[in-house]
């Protein structure tokens, strides 16, 4: 017996992650290989002859798990009965700017597809908020989902994915561990170079990864720097934004809270209150996930350095929600 397609719904559907993003969902990699999916693609109304285009290639890949599309520019129709929602449609930055550069052109894109989702969407739906700044634009849109009620705001998640792989990655290079060995990683905080990329509870066959790199200036003054201006040294080689690895990301944050993860995962979710985050703050934490279900990694220990780290991130998400308060009114 065949499972019944889910509805995904994917904003910025015609931009260079959702061209990265589509065609993996398609294939089941994101829901797995038996979950048959209808994608609901959002874009401008500029853009639905390319959007058009992207479901033409779709179509040609004769995916078998493919069960239906809708291309629109309505976001009612978009989410609607959404089972995911992925919210990549928003302006990238360019050469020197900052993501909260972004704040005032991208954050009115989310109090309107919050509310939209809220009001349409299955009411257990998973929401991930890709487009930039996007700690603060995934609390922009559970705001505004929560004044309509329905669905959960705790299901309105910003990715940190990307930043959790790319420290990942760079451990593996400094230590000549397989990516694969690498558990309980943690990246605090803001998608942003004040975001708080933590190995000191990370593992590679049971040996402590900071014991293994043993060098606290490698720690402070290139890793930490490295991860969290990857994004800037991405558009500076690339002259584009990254795409195929945030599209990367977001596959792995759904699937993991869809289908389990075996490890911890940096997710952005709305703070419960732990670690001293003030709760609705959307803050980069340890989570792990089961049954469709994230839990926040509870009781890990906070010595003098990473409460620094944390309360300079938690600062500026701070400041941003401020920024934005007259636009949640
Ligand atoms: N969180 C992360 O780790 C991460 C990683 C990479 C990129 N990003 C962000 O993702 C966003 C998208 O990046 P991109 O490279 O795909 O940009 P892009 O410019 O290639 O595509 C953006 C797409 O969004 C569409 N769009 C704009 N406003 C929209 C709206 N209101 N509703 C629906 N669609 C809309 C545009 O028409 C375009 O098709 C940017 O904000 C970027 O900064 C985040
Ligand atoms: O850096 C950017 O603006 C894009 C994205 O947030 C990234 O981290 O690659």
């Amino acid at each position: 017996m065949s499972k019944a397609p889910v509805r995904v719904a994917v904003t910025g559907a015609a931009g260079q992650i959702g061209y990265s993003l589509l065609f993996r969902i398609a294939s089941g990699e994101m829901l797995g290989k038996d979950q048959p999916v209808i994608l609901q693609l959002l874009d401008l109304p500029q853009a639905q002859k390319a959007v058009k285009g992207v479901m033409m290639e779709l179509e040609d890949c004769a995916f078998p798990l493919l069960a239906g599309m809708v291309a629109t520019d309505d976001p009612n129709v978009a989410f609607k009965d959404a089972d995911y929602c992925l919210l990549v449609g928003a302006r990238p930055r360019g050469p020197g700017m900052e993501r909260a550069d972004l704040l005032t052109a991208n954050g009115a894109i989310f109090t309107v597809q919050g509310k939209a989702i809220a009001e349409n969407a299955n009411e257990n739906v998973k929401v991930l908020v890709v487009g930039n700044p996007c700690n603060t634009n995934a609390y922009i849109a559970g705001a505004a989902a929560r004044k309509v009620g329905r669905t959960n705001p705790n299901n309105y998640h910003g990715m940190l994915r990307l930043d959790h792989n790319r420290a990942l990655s760079q451990l593996a290079a400094k230590t000549g561990r397989p990516v694969s060995s690498l558990k309980k990683m943690v990246v605090w905080g803001n998608h942003s170079p004040t975001m708080y990329a933590d190995y000191r509870f990370c593992t590679s066959n049971g040996d402590s990864v900071k014991a293994l790199v043993n060098d606290h200036a490698w720690n402070n003054d290139v890793f930490l720097p490295t991860v969290g201006k990857r994004g800037a040294a991405i558009i500076d080689a690339r002259g584009l934004s990254s795409a195929a690895s945030a599209a990367n990301a977001a596959i792995d944050h759904m699937h993991d809270w869809a289908l389990g993860s075996d490890d911890w995962v940096t997710m952005g979710v709305p703070s419960d209150g732990s670690y001293g985050i003030p709760a609705g703050i959307v803050f980069g934490v340890p989570c792990e996930c089961k049954n469709g279900e994230f839990k926040i990694i509870q009781g890990l220990e906070i010595d003098e350095y990473s409460r620094e780290k944390i309360n300079k991130t938690l600062g500026e998400l701070e400041d941003e929600r401020a920024a934005v308060a007259d636009m949640l009114k």
